[in-house]
C-alpha cells in the first residue's frame, strides 16, 4: 500500500498538494489537464524530485528521505530512456528477474518482433513498449506510469489498454498510471483520481467520477458537456422556464445548483408527453468517428445542449440542420453537482 500524507511539491508558481492519497494493491490512474501537476506528483513519490511537506510511505516504511533509487519504486516516463546501445530484450532483460518473463510480457505488449533490434533503432511507441516491459519485468514495489500508451495510434492504443489493464491488476502492487485520455483512465483504473491546478479534485471508482462528478471542472473534463445552473424547489430543478425532474437529492428548496447530463443520456423524445421533454432547434451535428454529436438549443434559452446519437440512430432519424425536434434528458442521470452562485 503506497500513502502519500500531506504531500506539497512546489515549483516556481506552481504549487501541488497537499495530496492525501492511498493506492492499494490496485491502479489508480490520474487523469487531468496540461499542467495540472500530474508528472510532478509522480517525480515526488518517486523521490526525483524534493518535497517541500509531507510523507511518502510504501508498505509501512517511510520513504520520504529515501532517495529514488533505495525506494523500490519504478517510474516509466512518457519518452521511456532506453539503453542505447542494447537490443530490446537486452533493456528489458536488464533488470529482470527472469528471462522466460521478458518473453511473456514482450507478447503481451506486441513488441516480440522488435526484440532483436537496438534500442536507438525504435519508434518512440516500441520505446515506450520496451521500457514498460522493462519496468514490469524488474518486479518494483510499486509502478509509476507517466502517459505509457501516448505514442502509439489509435488501434493499437485501444487494444493494449484492456491488456495492459489485465497485466498491472496481475502485478497486486501499486500502480499510479497518469494520462489524460479519460477513456484511458476509465479503462485501465481500478479508481481515477481527476486532478487539475495541483489539487485532487474528486477520487473514486470510473463510474462514479464519471456520473456523479463533484464539481464542474470533473463534470466538464470527463465528458459531461451538459452543465447547467438551475434553481431547487419542492419537486424538481426549475431550469429557465422549464422543470426538470431529478433523482432525489439533499439540496434545499430556492438553493442554486449546477445539474449535469452526459450527452449519451439526452435523447430524441418521440412521447411528448413524458417529463423532461424539450422542444429544441438543432444547431449543428458532427460525425465523430463512432457517433454524432448533435446540438439543439432548447426554444427560449441561450444554452445549448449536446446529445449523442449511433450511426444509425442518427440515419433513421434524418436530423437536418435548423429543424426543431424534441429532446428528453434521461431523469435519473441527471446529477447535482454543488451549489451555484447566484446571478444578480
Ligand atoms: N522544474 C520545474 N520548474 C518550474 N516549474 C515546473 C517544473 N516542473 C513543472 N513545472 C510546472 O508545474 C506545473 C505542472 O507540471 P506537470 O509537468 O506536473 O504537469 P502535467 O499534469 O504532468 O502536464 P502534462 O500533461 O503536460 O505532462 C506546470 O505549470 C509546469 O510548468
Amino acid at each position: 500500500m503506497l500513502v502519500l500524507s500531506d504531500l506539497v511539491k512546489s515549483h516556481d508558481v506552481f504549487e501541488l498538494g497537499p495530496i492525501n492519497l492511498t493506492v492499494e494493491d490496485e491502479v489508480v490512474s490520474v487523469l487531468g489537464p496540461s499542467g495540472g501537476g500530474k508528472t510532478t506528483l509522480l517525480s515526488a513519490i518517486a523521490g526525483i524530485s524534493d518535497i517541500n511537506a509531507g510523507t511518502v510511505v510504501l508498505n509501512d516504511a517511510d520513504l520520504t528521505e529515501s532517495p529514488p533509487e533505495k525506494r523500490g519504486i519504478v517510474l516509466v516516463f512518457q519518452d521511456g530512456a532506453l539503453f542505447p546501445h542494447m537490443t530490446a530484450w537486452e533493456n528489458i532483460n536488464y533488470a529482470a528477474t527472469s528471462p522466460e518473463r521478458v518473453d511473456v510480457l514482450a507478447e503481451t505488449l506486441e513488441i516480440t518482433a522488435i526484440l532483436g533490434q537496438k534500442a536507438s533503432t525504435l519508434s518512440g511507441g516500441e520505446r515506450q513498449r520496451v521500457a514498460l516491459a522493462r519496468s514490469i519485468a524488474a518486479d518494483p514495489a510499486a509502478l509509476l506510469l507517466d502517459e505509457p500508451l501516448a505514442n502509439l495510434d489509435a488501434p493499437i492504443r485501444r487494444r493494449l489498454r484492456h491488456e495492459l489493464r489485465d497485466l498491472l491488476a496481475s502485478l497486486d502492487i501499486p500502480v499510479v498510471y497518469v494520462t489524460h485520455d479519460q477513456h484511458e483512465a476509465s479503462i485501465i483504473g481500478d479508481r481515477l483520481a481527476v486532478i487539475e491546478s495541483g489539487t485532487i479534485h474528486q477520487l473514486g471508482t470510473p463510474t462514479e467520477v464519471f456520473m456523479r462528478p463533484k464539481t464542474p471542472f470533473v463534470a466538464s473534463f470527463t465528458g459531461s458537456v451538459n452543465l447547467f445552473q438551475a434553481r431547487v424547489d419542492e419537486t424538481a430543478l426549475v431550469w429557465g422556464d422549464r422543470r426538470i425532474e431529478c433523482p432525489a437529492h439533499e439540496y434545499d428548496v430556492d438553493q442554486d445548483v449546477w445539474f449535469c447530463i452526459r450527452p449519451e443520456y439526452v435523447t430524441i423524445a418521440d412521447d411528448t408527453t413524458n417529463t423532461n421533454v424539450f422542444l429544441g432547434r438543432i444547431e449543428r451535428r458532427v460525425f465523430q468517428g463512432d457517433d454524432y454529436l448533435v446540438t439543439v438549443s432548447p426554444d427560449g434559452m441561450d444554452e445549448t445542449v449536446e446529445l449523442k446519437l449511433a450511426p444509425l440512430a442518427y440515419n433513421q432519424l434524418q436530423i437536418e440542420t435548423r429543424e426543431q425536434m424534441h429532446i428528453s434528458f434521461e431523469r435519473d442521470a441527471i446529477h447535482i453537482i454543488e451549489n451555484a452562485p447566484r446571478e444578480q
